[in-house]
């Protein structure tokens, strides 16, 4: 796999609160209607997530037919978008903080057929300042082509903390259609 990604120099490793839950202990949904976590979104991921060990998380994706790409492949689309919602998943847990994605970037490494399951461990790598640096790795471990000791997927991304006040704007709109505001302080 090749790649542009550096950490800098500077990166500041974070201290996991004192309340961290132990590894195994099941993440919650950001936000029901999100693509990539929530159960009000019929369309979406749906993916599933649990605290591992030190400031990783573990989610895991059922490759379901709808996400197809190529023939009887997963989309890359979709598989970057599995990363994208691991990695702010590990920086929301380590840091307890709301985060956007300001850069990413995916290692395709082999083709991820429907009908398997992935595992993508996601990790915060260090901070600078409001920047949260992450990286990812995916391995099938169910289905067809399963092969845990295989890393089919990697990724590299920085996060951006952000205040609540960052998602006000969209708040009358997450119907899509202008209506009531909704509570956008539980992100
Ligand atoms: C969506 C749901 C959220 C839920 C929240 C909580 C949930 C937790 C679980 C999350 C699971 C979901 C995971 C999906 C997450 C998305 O999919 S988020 C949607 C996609 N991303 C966006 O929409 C972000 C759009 N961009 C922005 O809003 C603004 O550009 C940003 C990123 C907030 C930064 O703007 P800003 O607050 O004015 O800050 P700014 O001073 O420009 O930048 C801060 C620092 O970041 C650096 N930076 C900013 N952008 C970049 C960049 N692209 N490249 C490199 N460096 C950059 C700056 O250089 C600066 O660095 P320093 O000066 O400290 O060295």
């Amino acid at each position: 796999m090749s790649s542009t990604w550096t950490l800098p120099d500077d990166l500041v490793v974070p201290e996991l609160p004192a309340d961290h839950p132990g590894p195994g202990a099941p993440i919650p949904q950001h936000w029901g209607r999100c693509f990539g976590c929530g159960d009000d979104q019929p369309s979406g991921l749906k993916m599933d997530f649990v605290i591992g060990e030190g400031l990783e998380v573990i989610g895991r994706l059922e490759v379901a037919n709808r996400f197809q790409g190529g023939p009887g492949f997963i989309h890359g689309g979709i598989l970057m978008t599995a990363f994208d919602e691991a990695q702010g998943m590990a920086c929301s847990a380590a840091l307890r903080a709301a985060v956007v994605t300001g850069h990413f970037e995916t290692d395709f490494a082999r083709p991820i057929p429907l009908g398997s399951v992935l595992e993508i461990r996601a990790r915060v790598e260090g901070t600078v300042r409001r920047k949260v640096y992450t990286s990812a790795d995916a391995r099938i471990v169910d289905g067809p082509l399963a092969d845990p000791e295989v890393v089919v997927a990697s990724s590299s991304g920085l996060f951006v903390t952000v205040g609540h006040e960052h998602f006000e704007k969209g708040r009358r709109f997450a119907d899509g259609l202008p209506g009531p505001d909704r509570d956008v302080s539980a992100f």
